[in-house]
């Protein structure tokens, strides 16, 4: 069963439609790239999907038992969290907060999946480092944590490479891989950059003027909405 069913959705503001007639289905252990140009509604279908933003038609179904609290979302990073006065380890237990209920403490299986999550991703030693003073890509490994912290069973993830460089960039999308490739983490991502999303995504979901195109990353490359993209880039390498 999907965990995720988007049927005939659109989503509009104030009236005015900005994305329509989506439907795909994602399913479990799928790392989705959702992939198209400013302004095509990508961060308007995260919304949806994390049921922020209703669709304006259609509907998007959460299967497979989850939940919304079960999803765990790494947003772009605003200003004011750069300068965020607390150590590393707080901040990715914060992301066990969503599945307290009403007790405002931490329990120690809490404390123990926070630890592994930044063993797991290569951030161990910083634990108790303040999180202000660390540098760009640290702190977007360290909010990729406290994501896996919140949501165990869908991973989503807005321009998680923006702002850093392309070597850092390169080290959180290894990163992201090997969460979908070693411990089989479904992931839904929106990037800018179609090359890179080919290389780690195993589905594409384009929009331009409405759903351009979803389904397996190799049938995108072969489509003619991913040769037109790719400019057969792809081809050459
Ligand atoms: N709160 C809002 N009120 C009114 N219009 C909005 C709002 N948020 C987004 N829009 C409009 O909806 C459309 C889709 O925006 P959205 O941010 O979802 O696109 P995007 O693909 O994520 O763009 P980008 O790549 O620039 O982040 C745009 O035309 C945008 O101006």
């Amino acid at each position: 069963m999907s965990l995720i069913n988007c049927k005939n959705v659109s989503f509009s503001y104030e009236g005015r439609t900005v994305i329509s007639n989506l439907n795909f289905e994602v399913e479990k252990g799928q790392f989705v790239c959702i992939i198209g140009e400013n302004g095509a509604g990508k961060s308007t279908l995260i919304k949806g999907i994390l049921q922020l933003k209703n669709p304006s038609s259609g509907s998007i179904f959460l299967g497979d038992g989850l939940k919304e609290k079960q999803i765990g979302y790494l947003s772009q990073q605003t200003i004011v969290q750069r300068d965020f006065p607390a150590s590393v380890f707080e901040v990715v237990l914060s992301g066990r907060l969503n599945n307290q209920g009403f007790l405002p403490f931490y329990k120690k299986s809490d404390k123990d999946y926070a630890k592994k999550q930044l063993e797991f991703l290569e951030i161990g030693d910083l634990k108790n480092r303040c999180y202000r003073e660390l540098s760009g890509g640290q702190q977007q490994r360290v909010l990729l944590a406290r994501a896996l912290c919140a949501g165990r069973k869908l991973l989503v993830l807005d321009e998680p490479v923006t702002g850093l460089d392309p070597v850092m960039s390169a080290e959180m999308y290894r990163l992201i891989e090997k969460l979908n490739k070693k411990e089989d983490r479904t992931i839904i991502m929106v990037s800018h950059d179609i090359k890179e999303a080919v290389v780690y995504a195993t589905h594409i979901l384009h929009l331009g003027k409405g759903q351009l195109f979803y389904g397996l990353k190799d049938d995108y490359i072969k489509s003619e909405v991913g040769k037109f993209f790719l400019g057969g880039r792809m081809n050459d390498t």
